[in-house]
């Protein structure tokens, strides 16, 4: 297998107007990678086809064109010479404007004030293409956070004037989930990926959805019974391959779909999420940049959870279709005690530290995980490589989609309800008990728990305390699939104590919203939770949160206090929005639920003060939005990291 073939659509598509230049290698990087491949060094020919083409430069030449969204903003398209559409100018809509547009160019980074009339200022900057990668992006597909986030933050992003596309695989999986991809329409504009020992051919479907450009990479290896990742057998083997073949397409499509009549182009920021995407940053480095491809495309790596890494052995990095000399970049080797046999070396290729390694900014999904994994407990191996990016390493708290997630509104629930009038919610927590066949007894503290049932989330702390915990007057739902152990664990449990616990073995988004409206108190005694979000589904919801004290939980859950200045017998002027524990023991979590469980039984305006701080608080993705449109400013100012 030839791994540094050029790829047959860089030649037919060239983008870049400016004669191949030596991309910008940053010393900084040195000691971790070898130097250019010789063989990509060489391939000067293909410079020249690129370099024909290019001509003088007359931007926005189609004019003007007005978006009707509400905040109807004009946007004139910037084009390059080959049509590829790299920026948007943003002319506020008349009487607004606070600032006279001038020559802004969408690479040129310029604040434009936007005034809102009766409303606060709200800062807009000039537009990026943004290009997300992602395994999973709700509604299409989703096993957990990740998803969510995927399926919400591009559209919070191309509603503040950004071009945006998500690529994500195609799943089908001969269920009726399916029809979810029915609104993509094939483009029937294939691209060639070079890796695992022949030629791949991947096809693109595209849907244009609230402002995003949803594309998804068609190949058969996407095709399955099961999920994302695996199926009742297990773990894909081949998902090494299935994410490389997403990576390598996702490094193409900006150059190749003429989305709207337009490519991305080349200066686009790539948004890689966690291991599935993390090839991204490498291929732009080893495989673009030599050829003078992407030269001014950046990318930012959005680390959702650490403890996945993609890890294989080393034996498995010549399939990935990067330049051998690149390995430096992936190579990985396990430390001695992980190692399984005495002839082990421990060597592997790791596809999230390949991207930590060549990232031009790195992001956490919460400030307080930014934190964590720089630590040796919460690095998984990789601490000291982000210890020493972390002067671009930055923590964004995930915002919800609040409209999905939206007590008032929501289909999924008995009767909608607000922090204005809390009187549905009890009428869904008796729903949610007649449905899961347990006594209808609205002044029994019910409990829920939702997520993958997996070590991260502290299943076996549940396990633990549910013997003690059932001797208390409550009740405990459970939804969650994953470990077969503690689905096990679930059915038994609910045999066992039939009166109070349902455990509810499955995936099931409607029901996860029920349980989320129905319950009294949330529990998440997360080992590490990098943000987490069904804290901030319950809070919406007025569901009281009982969570350890890590990670994303302690940055948005307050712990309840009831004598906050100023607070009374009725709780007014109190504080939090519910309880965290720690250290991470059965002890400490049980301390904390009964604080809960007392504070529901016998102090009910306390009770409801919980509940309206926690349904009132913005969880909206603007506030995050804004923030990655920061490190998107600042990833620009910098020349590529490698
Ligand atoms: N059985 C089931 N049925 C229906 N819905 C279910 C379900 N099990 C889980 N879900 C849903 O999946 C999502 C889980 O999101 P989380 O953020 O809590 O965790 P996850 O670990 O997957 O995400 C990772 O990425 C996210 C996003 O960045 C981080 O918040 C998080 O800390 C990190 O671990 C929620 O929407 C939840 O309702």
């Amino acid at each position: 297998m030839d791994s540094l073939e050029l790829p047959r659509l860089l030649l037919h598509h060239p983008r870049s107007s400016s004669p191949l230049t030596r991309p910008q290698y940053n010393s900084r990087f040195l000691p971790q990678l070898p130097n250019f491949p010789s063989k990509l060094k060489n391939a000067t020919k293909y410079a020249t086809l690129r370099s024909i083409s290019g001509g003088g430069s007359d931007a926005s030449k189609d004019g003007p064109s007005a978006f009707d969204d509400d905040s109807a903003l004009l946007l004139s398209r910037e084009i390059d010479d080959f049509g590829s559409l790299v920026g948007f100018r943003l002319i506020p809509d008349s009487g607004k404007t606070t600032k006279t547009q001038g020559d802004l160019r969408s690479d040129e980074v310029e604040k434009l004030e936007v005034e809102n009339v009766g409303e606060e200022k709200a800062k807009t900057r000039v537009s990026y293409n943004i290009v997300f990668v992602t395994s999973e992006a709700a509604p299409y597909s989703k096993t957990g956070g990740l998803a969510d986030v995927c399926g919400s933050l591009p559209i919070a992003l191309a509603a503040r004037g950004h071009r945006v596309m998500v690529i994500s695989p195609r799943y089908i999986h001969g269920t009726a989930a399916d029809s979810k991809y029915s609104g993509a329409v094939d483009l029937d504009s294939g691209v060639k990926v070079f890796c695992f020992g022949g030629v791949q051919e991947v096809g693109f479907f595209h849907e244009y959805r609230e402002g995003v450009d949803w594309v998804f990479v068609d190949h058969p290896s996407f095709h399955r019974p099961g999920n994302p990742y695996g199926d009742k057998f297990g773990t894909f083997g081949d998902n090494q391959f299935r994410f490389t073949l997403l990576s390598h397409a996702a490094c193409e499509a900006p150059l190749v779909l003429p989305l709207g009549g337009f490519t991305y182009g080349e200066k686009c920021l790539f948004l890689v999420n966690d291991w599935h995407a993390s090839l991204v940053p490498v291929l732009l480095a080893s495989k673009y940049r030599p050829h003078g491809v992407y030269k001014d495309a950046r990318s930012i790596l959005v680390i959702h959870n650490i403890a996945h890494q993609g890890v294989e052995p080393a034996i498995t990095y010549s399939n990935l279709g990067l330049p051998p000399d690149w390995y430096g970049a992936l190579g990985w080797v396990f430390p001695t005690w992980a190692r399984t046999h005495a002839l082990d070396t421990g060597e592997a290729v790791n596809f999230l530290k390949g991207a930590i390694v060549t990232a031009d900014r790195i992001v956490t999904v919460s400030k307080g995980y930014s934190w964590e994994i720089t630590t040796n407990e919460g690095g998984f191996g990789l601490h000291e490589i982000l210890t020493e990016r972390r002067s671009i390493l930055s923590g964004i708290t995930n915002g919800i989609d609040v409209t999905e997630w939206d007590p008032l509104s929501d289909e999924h629930i008995a009767c909608n309800y607000s922090a204005d009038d809390l009187s549905g919610k009890v009428k869904c927590k008796i729903a949610l008990q007649k449905e899961l066949g347990l006594p209808v007894r609205p002044d029994c503290p019910l409990i829920g728990f939702v997520g993958r049932l997996d070590y991260q989330k502290g299943i076996d702390l549940i396990r633990q305390a549910i013997p003690e915990l059932m001797q208390d007057d409550v009740q405990f739902v459970m939804l969650g699939s994953g470990n077969p152990i503690y689905e096990d664990w679930m059915r038994a449990t609910e045999l066992a104590y039939k009166d109070q616990f349902r455990g509810w073995v499955g995936f099931n988004v409607p029901v996860s919203h029920r349980i989320t409206a129905g319950c009294d108190i949330l529990l998440m005694p997360s080992t590490f939770e990098p943000c987490g979000l069904n804290q901030l589904y319950a809070m919406r919801y007025g569901t009281i949160p009982v969570v350890h004290e890590t990670g994303g939980l302690r940055d948005t859950v307050q712990t309840f206090n009831p004598y906050a200045e100023g607070s009374n017998a009725e709780g007014s002027n109190a504080e939090g929005t519910g309880w965290t524990f720690s250290p991470l023991t059965k002890e400490s979590m049980l301390v904390a639920l009964r604080y809960a469980i007392q504070t529901f039984n016998e102090h009910k305006p306390s009770w409801e003060g919980l509940m309206k701080r926690g349904m009132t608080r913005d969880y909206t993705w603007v506030n995050a939005a804004t923030q990655y449109e920061q490190i998107i400013e600042w990833a620009f100012m910098d020349p590529p990291y490698c």
